[in-house]
């Protein structure tokens, strides 16, 4: 199968700080991939590298292609063609993401009418078919973010990002700053995205939360300073990790889920 996303020995530094250490991670089309990992060991720095978002400082070397399309030394114009159009972006706060001073509506139009050419009513009927399948009514269209809640500003970001039809899909710690009822509508939502097979988007969900990427993700890859330490199957991994540090995850995850008298 083609991949959405191809990492091949990626290293990133900043100055003589080696950040992430030869790197590989695959993506395949239609695929939801889990990058897990504590706080500092470059998951944030991965999704900027794919993204051509790193700031000039930093060093990239390896390979990240993007639908076929190479990433690494690329030109800013063909950067800027790739994002959007190929590849995506959702992050953990969604009033970042929005215009403030945009109705919900207008915001969602614009990435309809620069990749699919919408117009007219056709881009009317596409905008409100979109927010319908993500669980927002009608009346959103008119909406500003800060109208809404934080489930359904996050919503609208997906909505927004999944516009284009991209071939890969970042979403960077999307739930952690929601409370545990509106994360799982928002995990729900993902899950269903990448499991509807019609455009074949890509997803790489990054969290710290090993419990969270699994309930969307079918494979996981588990990253620790800055070195990929264990990939493979979600049930595998849950099952039977390897590495000491997965294990650690798991263990944790799983104490947290064993409410006392919860039984
Ligand atoms: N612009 C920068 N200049 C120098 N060092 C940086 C820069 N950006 C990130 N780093 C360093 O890269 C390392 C990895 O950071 P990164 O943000 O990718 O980690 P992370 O896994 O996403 O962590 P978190 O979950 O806390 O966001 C850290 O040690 C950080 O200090």
């Amino acid at each position: 199968m083609p991949a959405g996303l191809t990492i091949a020995d990626m290293t990133v530094r900043f100055g003589a700080q080696v950040v992430v250490d030869g790197i590989d991670l695959t993506v395949a089309q239609g695929e939801a991939v889990g990058l897990i990992g504590g706080s500092g060991s470059g998951k944030t720095t991965t999704a900027l590298a794919v993204l051509g978002l790193l700031p000039a400082t930093a060093r990239v070397t390896g390979s990240i292609t993007v639908a076929g399309g190479e990433v690494v030394g690329a030109r800013a114009r063909d950067l800027r063609r790739l994002r959007g159009r190929q590849v995506s972006f959702v992050g953990q706060d969604a009033l970042t993401a929005l215009h403030p001073l945009m109705t919900v509506g207008r915001q969602v139009a614009i990435p309809l009418r620069r990749h699919r050419g919408l117009s007219g009513r056709a881009l009317i009927m596409a905008t409100a078919a979109l927010l319908e399948q993500v669980g927002l009514p009608a009346r959103t269209l008119r909406a500003y973010p800060a109208q809404l809640s934080g489930g359904q500003r996050q919503r609208v970001a997906i909505v927004f990002a999944m516009a284009s039809r991209p071939a890969l899909l970042i979403a960077d710690e999307p739930t952690s700053a929601l409370d545990t009822t509106t994360q799982a509508g928002v995990l729900d939502l993902l899950r269903s995205l990448s499991m509807r097979g019609e455009h074949r988007t890509s997803l790489l969900l990054i969290s710290h939360d090993i419990a969270v990427v699994s309930q969307v993700c079918a494979r996981l890859v588990i990253m620790r300073q800055g070195r990929v330490v264990e990939q493979g199957a979600t049930t595998r991994v849950l099952g039977g990790p390897t590495h000491p540090y997965t294990r650690e995850l798991v263990a944790a995850a799983r104490a947290l889920t064993a409410v006392p008298g919860a039984a």
